[in-house]
């Protein structure tokens, strides 16, 4: 991966916990060409993460100056870690949460020194470089730290300011759970070719790469031409044909609309009543 000449990492990156979805944005941005001498790694495990990167299992008694601090642990592992981290924060360190459910208001609370605190809701392809983030701060927050943090999400693929932070457990529904959604969806696709007497193997390679193919089509013809999906999907029917007649099935009744709303209803009401401690 070459690295990105313009990039602006800060002096020092503090990830607490570094699992599936911090491991891939850390993974991304080493590959982007951030220095791994600036990174420390706090996992109870102690599990190395990547060379050069600095792996702790407790706090240090200082951050160095110009650490950002990265809260990638579970969301009800918050009071704990707040509890340690809080007092090695200053004005200058930014914070910034990737917590489902954990609200700005709960993390001033619990880190009062801290200026400049973003949520990000990112999602796992982040690690190509081809994943989603959604984005949002408060007018604490200066602009130069809102500036910081997109220049660091940046290379993760698509970054999105959320005006509004009563939207975020749906964007979190959206994108950052939509990733199982899609795979779930890819998975259907192979079971459902096998039950119509496709070999099961050779069926999950078909539906993998028909949805690999389409994605990126899809996202060809949106940036190219403005094709919609629902375009595209019009373009495979042909009139009378085949594809019209599955579409009919997915359509009817607003079936796959419906199902979808639901799906992603469900996700919004419980990163809601995690935000209530649920
Ligand atoms: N997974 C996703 O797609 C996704 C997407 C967006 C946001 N998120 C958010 O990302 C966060 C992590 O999710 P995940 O899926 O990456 O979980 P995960 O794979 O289980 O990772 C959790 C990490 O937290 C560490 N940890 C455990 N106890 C800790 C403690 N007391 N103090 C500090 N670190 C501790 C773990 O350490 P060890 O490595 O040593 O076990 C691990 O590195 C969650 O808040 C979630 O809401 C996840
Ligand atoms: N994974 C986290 C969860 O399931 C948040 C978005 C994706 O809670």
């Amino acid at each position: 991966m070459t690295p990105i000449p313009s990039m602006r990492w800060p002096d020092h990156l503090f990830l607490i916990g570094c699992g599936n979805m911090a491991g891939q944005m850390l993974s991304r941005w080493l590959d982007c060409g951030l220095d791994p001498a600036r990174v420390t790694v706090l996992r109870p495990s102690g599990r190395p993460v990547a060379d050069g990167v600095t792996v702790i299992t407790d706090y240090p008694s200082a951050l160095p100056a110009g650490t950002t601090v990265l809260l990638g642990m579970k969301p009800y592992q918050i009071a704990d870690v707040a509890a340690a981290l809080a007092p090695l924060c200053r004005a200058d360190t930014p914070i910034i949460s990737i917590l489902a459910g954990t609200t700005l208001a709960d993390l001033r609370a619990r880190f009062p020194a801290a200026r400049d605190i973003v949520r990000a809701m990112p999602n796992l392809p982040v690690g190509l470089g081809e994943g989603v983030t959604a984005l949002f701060t408060d007018a604490t927050t200066g602009q130069t730290g809102k500036a910081d943090v997109e220049a660091l999400i940046q290379p993760l693929g698509l970054a999105e300011w959320i005006a509004d932070e009563s939207l975020f457990n749906q964007v979190t529904a959206l994108s950052g759970c939509g990733p199982a959604f899609l795979f779930r969806f890819a998975d259907a696709l192979a079971r459902a070719g096998e039950a119509i007497g496709i070999p099961a193997d050779q069926a999950a390679r078909m539906a993998l790469a028909t949805v690999q193919g389409s994605a990126n089509m899809a996202a060809r013809a949106s940036a190219h031409a403005g094709d919609s999906p629902a375009i595209l999907a019009d373009r495979v029917a042909s009139p009378g044909g085949m594809t019209r007649q599955g579409l009919n099935v997915l359509d009817a009744d607003d079936r796959l609309l419906t199902l979808l709303t639901d799906t992603l209803a469900a996700a919004r009401d419980r990163g809601e009543a995690m935000a209530r401690g649920e």
